[in-house]
């Protein structure tokens, strides 16, 4: 009796067990894992990639198992002729994870188009910007051209490809001369910005806000940053 429960029935519920329980809550569990506590890790396209803060921004994209597709019109960073910036060599070199980088003017839009036509992208980290206060009051144009048609130009390729999630990396200049301290969300933005760059960034949340209202689809964080530093 004791040898034909050791020998048959024992391996026999043992396998049952394994195949009708045990794998069946693992696969439950490594769903439940990836699709309700981790975000599904899709891809990421972030614009202006190569910069200060969209290179490390890609670190944590790929060490948090995202894919990345960044853009740059390389205006403000290093990169070798037909090479990837330096700045996304080096990140690769971090991560030993390859980085799809395109050579890409966030307003040329036919360049974009096909960018989200090629890739499955879920959603757009959006840094490209021009960036230097005292510059955007000598050449207040150029940066009305890059920061805001740019932006409008993305969002309107997004949406054409039904990409509807942004963030938008705006700035604390928003908030112009503050008017109580510490400064949190609910304070007002746009009404003393000091200059073009600061007011680009509003025009853009602006934009983004409206754009919101319209399509309930669309979902944008708007992530004001001074110095590099996440403010609100
Ligand atoms: O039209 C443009 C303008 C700039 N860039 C690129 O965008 C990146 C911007 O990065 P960087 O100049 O290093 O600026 P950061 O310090 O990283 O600025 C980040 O943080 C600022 C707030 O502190 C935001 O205003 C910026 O949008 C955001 O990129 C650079 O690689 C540029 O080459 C573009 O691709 N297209």
């Amino acid at each position: 009796m004791l040898s034909l429960l050791r020998n048959r029935l024992i391996p026999i519920y043992f396998s049952v067990a394994v195949y009708y329980v045990i794998i069946p809550i693992g696969f439950v569990t490594k769903w439940w894992l990836t699709n309700e506590i981790m975000a599904p890790n899709g891809t990421i396209l972030v614009t202006g990639g190569a910069g200060y803060v969209g290179s490390h921004t890609v670190v944590e994209l790929l060490q948090n198992n995202y894919s990345v597709i960044a853009i740059d019109n390389l205006v403000n960073c290093y990169a070798e002729k037909n090479q990837k910036p330096e700045s996304l060599k080096r990140v690769e070199q971090i991560t030993k994870k390859t980085i799809v980088f395109h050579d890409v003017d966030i307003r040329n839009r036919d360049a974009l188009d096909k960018i989200f036509k090629s890739h499955k992208i879920d959603a757009v980290i959006h840094f490209a910007a021009l960036k230097a206060v005292g510059e955007s009051v000598q050449i207040p144009l150029a940066y009305y051209q890059n920061n805001i048609a740019g932006s409008s130009t993305l969002f309107e390729v997004m949406q054409s490809n039904g990409v509807k999630k942004v963030v938008f990396s705006s700035s604390a200049t928003v908030y112009g001369i503050p008017q109580f301290l510490p400064i949190t969300e609910e304070h007002p933005t746009g009404q003393n910005c000091t200059n073009p760059y600061g007011k680009t960034k509003y025009f853009v949340e602006e934009i983004l806000k409206d754009v919101c209202t319209s399509d309930p689809e669309w979902k944008a964080k708007l992530a004001k940053t001074h110095l590099g530093f996440l403010i609100t």
